[in-house]
């Protein structure tokens, strides 16, 4: 386990690149399982959990090859499927959430796929209901294996048909798009989650020879094809890491020039962040951050307390309300940060409020913040990443905290954010890793 040692107190200055999207790398190099021809895929980022499924992929006799920083090329015209019956297999698809997704493509290629249980942030219950029940609709068999917590499909043919998804899950989407773009006839999926990721894979597969309408909607039209080609493909900037960088240089009452964030797939996040008081101004495909020393959240119009609040896209994703509750604890005025998805996600704000923060956790999903307006700067202390996002938060806040902090357990931070030390202390950030 290494940790972060934070000398806090420096505000920060220059520019700063977003790596690729995690969690569309998740999905599209699993995409990559349905074609036999060449897969090039660029802008990958680095990270602990797109790397683990990478492996995966190779142990599956997916050829991999680095041509460079984040560039790959993916052959799967030999696909060894024993893998998945072995030991090692189970222990590196449990840990990571992305590895649910080479089941739909292993389904609609090879006629079988299983996975065990899969990992990812431990942010409360995290089912996935909805990849099989959607599969099944498309004519898999399914079987739970209780006592191995094994999920089980197969299916000889797959047939297209219409289905409303009880969630517009985002990996649940995905996995539901990748079987049936090879099914036999038209699907319809209703409700389907519609995030940047997924309509990265949708042109993805578009570009393979798949026939799908309603790319960036909650209904897709799916028309299968007999088989796929091999394809180019660039993966979006990580519009989480964008997120976090302005909170970053709100916090710690910086200037940030965040360079090609592309704007328009950031949906509603430069506003929210600007709901916060937080001056985030467009310069082209860039957004400074500056006029940071003092920034106000917004009542609603009626006087009342904002609420932030998560929702499916193109709602504000749940994966940056741990950001937004440590920018708040800065600001001027109060707000509600609603966590509707997840149930164990905000409990991290015990720490906040060891560090001098005005926040009361009214319940797993609810925190109000108390914004302390900059009259006294946090403490520093100790503390563990409990997960991904509130691993940033928790460095944002020892970043813009009076002295020097420690955060074990930071490879949950390393899980999504490539050298994130490195790149910090470029912009004049002082982060140890030991
Ligand atoms: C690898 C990956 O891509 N992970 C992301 C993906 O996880 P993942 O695909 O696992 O998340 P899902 O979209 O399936 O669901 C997330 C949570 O939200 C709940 N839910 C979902 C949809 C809905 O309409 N109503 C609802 O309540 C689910 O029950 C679940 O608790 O999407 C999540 C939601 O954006 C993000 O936090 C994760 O970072
Ligand atoms: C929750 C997240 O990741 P995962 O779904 O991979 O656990 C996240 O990226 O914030």
């Amino acid at each position: 386990m290494s940790t972060f040692k934070i000398e806090g107190g420096y505000s920060l200055k220059g520019d700063i690149e977003p790596q690729g999207a995690k969690n569309e790398a998740l999905q599209v190099i699993c995409a990559a399982l349905l074609t036999d021809q060449d897969v090039f895929i660029d802008n990958i980022p680095e990270i602990r959990d797109v790397l683990k499924l990478i492996e995966i992929l190779g142990n599956l006799g997916v050829k991999t090859e680095r041509l460079g920083v984040g560039q790959y090329r993916f052959n799967a015209s030999k696909v060894n499927l024993e893998f998945l019956k072995s030991p090692e297999y189970t222990q590196q698809a449990i840990g990571l959430r992305g590895s649910i997704m080479i089941i739909g493509p292993l389904l609609a290629r090879f006629g079988q796929g299983f996975i065990p249980q899969p990992g990812g942030d431990k942010i409360g219950r995290r089912r996935v209901d909805t990849h099989f029940i959607g599969l099944q609709k498309l004519g898999a068999e399914f079987t739970f294996d209780k006592e191995n917590q094994w999920y089980l499909v197969s299916a000889q043919k797959l047939t297209g048909s219409y289905m409303l998804l009880d969630e517009a899950s985002v990996t649940g989407t995905a996995n539901i798009v990748m079987a049936a773009v090879l099914a036999e006839g038209i699907t319809t999926i209703y409700n389907a989650a519609c995030e940047p990721y997924l309509q990265q894979l949708c042109k993805m597969l578009v570009s393979m020879g798949a026939k799908i309408s309603g790319i960036g909607s909650n209904l897709l039209t799916i028309e299968g094809v007999s088989s796929l080609k091999g394809c180019k493909h660039r993966i979006l900037p990580d519009m989480i890491e964008v997120g976090s960088f302005i909170g970053l240089a709100a916090m710690t009452a910086s200037e940030i020039c965040i360079k090609n964030v592309g704007i328009e797939h950031l949906g509603i996040i430069p506003e929210s962040f600007r709901r916060l008081g937080i001056n985030v101004a467009q310069v082209g495909d860039d957004l400074l951050i500056k006029d940071t020393d003092h920034y106000e959240i917004e009542s609603y119009i009626d006087g009342s307390i904002m609420t932030i609040a998560d929702a499916p896209w193109p709602g504000l994703t749940p994966d940056l309300l741990s950001v937004f509750l440590v920018v708040a604890t800065q600001a001027k005025g109060s707000v509600l940060i609603h966590q509707k998805m997840f149930e164990s996600r905000l409990f991290f704000v015990d720490k906040l409020i060891d560090m001098g923060a005005q926040i009361i956790l009214c319940d797993p999903h609810r925190a109000t913040v108390i914004g302390l307006d900059r009259k006294h700067s946090l403490r520093a202390t100790k503390m563990v990443s409990p997960d991904i996002r509130a691993g940033i938060a928790l460095l944002i806040a020892a970043m813009s905290a009076k002295g020097t902090s420690l955060i074990d357990n930071i490879e949950q931070i390393d899980r999504g954010y490539e050298n994130i030390d490195g790149r910090l202390n470029a912009l004049g950030a002082k982060i140890t890793r030991i």
